[in-house]
């Protein structure tokens, strides 16, 4: 209800929202302290704990004692330091102990030994050797610290997505290098649908595994291919696997660790980059988000720019002019904000080429959901089919997280292979949340989520052209939503008329106008559905040309096609209101509509209310036969 999710074709990021960025600049901060701590316990080892092991227990005598024994003839061995005197002598027993004595001004000591037979020694014998110091001391600790060092080195490079690997903080090796080499043997295969993208980019392996046959016919070399789309859509992956397929070295950075990583160095770093390419051509450079060293130099004047930001820029720029056309270095770039590029970018001979990565289309999401269950023992009753059109919108890393969420819930219930029930709930868990399963809401709060989530699905049911109802639920979830009804499109829509848009605006108003019916009041349940409907009957007006006052003006547009979210308007203020009233005037009908179809099936809506409070969780099947019956 609050937050209730009952559009599944919602592109909004919030719902989705995965975070995939794997540069953290803490990182920095923790390897700095892990160094602290490894140096602390050196340190520690070295001045409290070694030394006992190295010294044997010694006892502290005074002078005399010492003379006294010294006399009696028991000291076998003496050794005369600067501070101090340590030596040897047997007690009643013949055992052999070790003294230590402060140093007394007395030049008869020597007499005395002598006059004793006492050894003079350099080294008390019962002293560990030499080379057992210098292991114990130095070899050992800086051995820990070397393999500590190394695998910390090496865990930061994965953490950073094979970024900036032996970035300014790599222990074992000091010439720092700010790419590694990543291509994890990924092929297209790896990369379920996109089949334009892999098209496009196939003639780039081409190119790599027969560069003669382009030469040959004078034609020059790919040089920069610009990959466009959404976030987790596989651009990345898509970038390792033309390395993979070409069999070539794949070198990766991203954006946002030359600006964060690299502060003052930043074009010294794409240099060092270029330069290594240059000798392991032919190789693929990735650079991901390229839209934070590539922003648009449009600051103009008074040095409001940033001046390190625009020598990488410069610098990469040079270095993609410089390099020779037929080298062999083929450079993939990722952005989400391609209107944000600086023009010099997309000049000819630089990212000249863009190959847009979409969000997958059901027959996509199906079998980006089949490459990643491979990797996990699922049920072979599986229906895929079923969860990608649940998930419309998703992005390939959304759908790989449902899988993963779906193994950890087989776990969890204690099964050994993921089943549909798993694959389900971790669509939900993804799009609302966990379940709150021990939530305390009231009788009275239930009743109500209950009659709205109902008041929801039958507006649906009673209309035509609108998506089916496949669950629904008053379980709470982590999101805050405390119920919701699914509905899930038979096939992929591409296209949506000006009838279904409505439907969904009356659909949304559904749940409030249930509230209203029975129980003559009104609560915060309907916020996520007021903020759903308002934005598509603003799409429709502003976007869709479905109005009669504008016809086919468009008045908005969006800024950003991949991020969503931000549009700007293009009319005057008078023209504005004009706008917000349209706007108004569906989101009236709407409500109204879904008042006058809840009304006249208002025992259908007692009933399965009833139903669904007592249930929790109905199907769509066990709706349809409720309404039907
Ligand atoms: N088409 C796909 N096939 C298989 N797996 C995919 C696909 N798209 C995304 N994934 C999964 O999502 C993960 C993240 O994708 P990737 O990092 O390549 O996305 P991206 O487009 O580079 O995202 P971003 O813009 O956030 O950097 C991949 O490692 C993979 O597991
Ligand atoms: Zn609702």
């Amino acid at each position: 209800m609050a937050n209730d999710k009952n559009n599944k074709k919602n592109k909004s990021k919030q719902k989705w929202n995965v975070n995939l960025n794997p540069t953290d600049p803490n990182n920095r901060k923790t390897t700095a302290y892990y160094l602290l701590v490894i140096v602390g316990i050196v340190m520690f080892l070295n001045y409290f704990i070694f030394p006992s092991y190295l010294t044997p227990a010694t006892k502290e005598v005074t002078y005399s004692e010492f003379l006294t024994e010294v006399k009696k003839g028991d000291v076998s061995e003496v050794k005369l330091e600067a501070s101090k005197i340590t030596f040897v002598a047997a007690d009643a027993n013949g055992k052999k102990n070790v003294f230590v004595t402060g140093i007394v001004e007395d030049p008869t000591l020597v007499t005395r030994l002598e006059a004793a037979n006492v050894t003079f020694s350099k080294d008390i014998p019962t002293e560990a050797s030499p080379i057992m110091t210098l292991l114990l001391t130095w070899v050992f600790p800086l051995l820990i610290f070397w393999v500590l060092g190394s695998l910390l080195g090496k865990q930061l490079a994965k953490k950073m997505g094979g970024g900036a690997g032996g970035g300014a903080l790599s222990f074992g090796k000091s010439n720092a290098k700010v790419y590694v080499k990543a291509g994890d043997g990924k092929k297209f295969s790896d990369v379920a649908g996109q089949d334009e993208a892999k098209e496009a980019l196939s003639e780039v392996v081409d190119y790599l595994h027969q560069p003669q046959k382009y030469q040959a016919i004078g034609a020059k070399n790919p040089k920069g291919v610009l990959l466009v789309g959404p976030p987790g859509t596989g651009k990345t992956l898509l970038a390792q696997a033309v390395a993979g397929e070409a069999n070539v070295p794949f070198f990766s950075i991203s954006g946002s660790e030359f600006v964060e990583m690299f502060v003052g160095r930043g074009a010294a770093k794409v240099r060092d980059l270029f330069k290594e390419a240059n000798e392991k051509a032919p190789c693929i450079v990735f650079i991901d988000e390229i839209d934070t060293i590539g922003k648009k130099r449009d600051n103009g004047g008074y040095g409001g720019g940033n001046d390190e930001r625009e020598q990488t820029l410069n610098q990469l720029l040079a270095e993609m002019d410089g390099f020779e056309e037929n080298k062999g270095v083929i450079i993939l770039a990722a952005t989400n904000r391609p209107e944000s590029l600086d023009a010099a970018l997309l000049r000819p001979g630089r990212f000249d080429r863009r190959v847009p990565v979409e969000l997958p289309d059901l027959a996509g999401r199906e079998a980006i959901l089949k490459v990643h269950a491979k990797n996990y023992k699922m049920d072979p009753n599986i229906d895929y089919n079923t969860i990608a059109r649940a998930t419309s919108g998703a992005s390939g890393a959304e759908l790989a997280n449902i899988i993963n969420e779906g193994g950890l819930r087989a776990v969890r219930e204690g099964r050994t292979a993921v089943n549909q029930s798993d694959l389900e709930e971790s669509v939900e868990t993804v799009i609302a949340g966990y379940q709150r399963k021990n939530a305390v809401i009231s009788p009275k709060e239930k009743e109500i989520v209950s009659y709205h989530e109902i008041g929801h699905a039958l507006v649906a049911a009673k209309q035509t052209n609108s998506a089916p109802v496949h669950k629904i639920t008053i379980i709470p979830r982590t999101s805050g939503a405390l119920g919701y009804t699914m509905q899930i499109e038979e096939g992929e829509k591409s296209l949506m008329n000006k009838e279904e848009l409505f439907n969904k605006i009356v659909t949304f108003a559904g749940g409030r106008a249930a509230e209203e019916i029975i129980f003559g009041n009104i609560t915060t349940g309907a916020s996520n559905d007021i903020e759903q409907m308002t934005k598509i009957a603003r799409a429709m007006i502003t976007r869709y040309g479905m109005s009669d006052t504008f016809d086919m003006m468009q008045i908005e547009t969006q800024t950003n096609k991949y991020l969503g979210g931000d549009t700007s308007s293009n009319v005057s203020a008078g023209m504005a209101e004009r706008v917000d009233q349209e706007v108004l005037d569906i989101i009236k009908k709407a409500h109204e509509k879904a008042g006058i179809l809840l009304s006249e099936n208002i025992d259908k809506l007692h009933e399965l209310s009833h139903h669904l409070l007592i249930e929790e969780t109905i199907t769509g099947e066990a709706f349809m036969r409720i309404l039907n019956s």
